[in-house]
């Protein structure tokens, strides 16, 4: 179990929901979860994050949505009925799925980005703090995220962003080792 603030943050580790086992979380340590994502920075105290959670049987019904919103927007040609089996089945070992959104403030001087970069911060509050729990956690964008009808099904408004979804849950697997691509040397540039 990582005890520090750097081992949370080195440690933490996308686990795909198929990874996960079915074991559940309390709702009690989802809400610890929330109130971490609350402390996230914001320029001018906008505070954009918006989380819709689903737990206990809204699971299944959010992974059945997710499935049907896929087939009534995909014309019959481009349609997967892999896809449609694989959005449905996504949480069944999961514990809970969160959708990510950003609620635009009613500040115009604040620019979308950093609502955007604020969300962001606060969903990584919930990744570290689900890691520091010992929790499985997956960050995914894939499906019908950035689809309009998923922005109607969760009754955002126009300015309103989907990021993604976050799926909860336990491993009994060993979390696979980290990686990164890119030479740090592309990435920092000291001055
Ligand atoms: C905004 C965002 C969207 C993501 N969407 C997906 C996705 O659709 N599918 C996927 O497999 N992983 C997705 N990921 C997770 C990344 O694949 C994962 O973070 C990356 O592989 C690095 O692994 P790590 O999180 O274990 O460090 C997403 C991550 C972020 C931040």
């Amino acid at each position: 179990m990582a005890t520090t603030i750097d081992e949370v943050i080195i440690s933490r580790r996308t686990v795909k929901p198929t990874n996960m086992n079915g074991q559940k979380i309390d709702n009690e340590t989802i809400g610890e979860l929330l109130q971490l994502a609350d402390w996230a920075p914001t320029h001018g105290y906008t505070e954009p994050w918006y989380y819709v959670i689903f737990s206990g049987e809204k699971v299944q019904q959010f992974c059945n949505d997710h499935a049907e919103l896929y087939r009534a927007q995909t014309p019959a040609d481009k349609f997967l009925s892999g896809n449609y089996e694989k959005l449905k089945h996504q949480g069944d070992l999961a514990s809970h799925v969160i959708a990510i959104c950003v609620k635009r403030g009613n500040n115009p001087k604040i620019p979308v980005l950093e609502e955007i970069a604020a969300v962001a911060c606060a969903t990584e509050n919930i990744l570290l703090g689900a890691t520091a729990r010992g929790l499985a956690s997956y960050w995914g964008s894939g499906g019908m995220t950035y689809h309009p009808a998923m922005h109607d099904y969760l009754g955002l408004g126009e300015e309103d962003q989907v990021l993604g979804f976050l799926y909860l849950g336990y491993t009994s697997e060993p979390v696979q080792a980290g990686r990164r691509l890119k030479p740090q040397a592309e990435k920092f540039k000291w001055m």
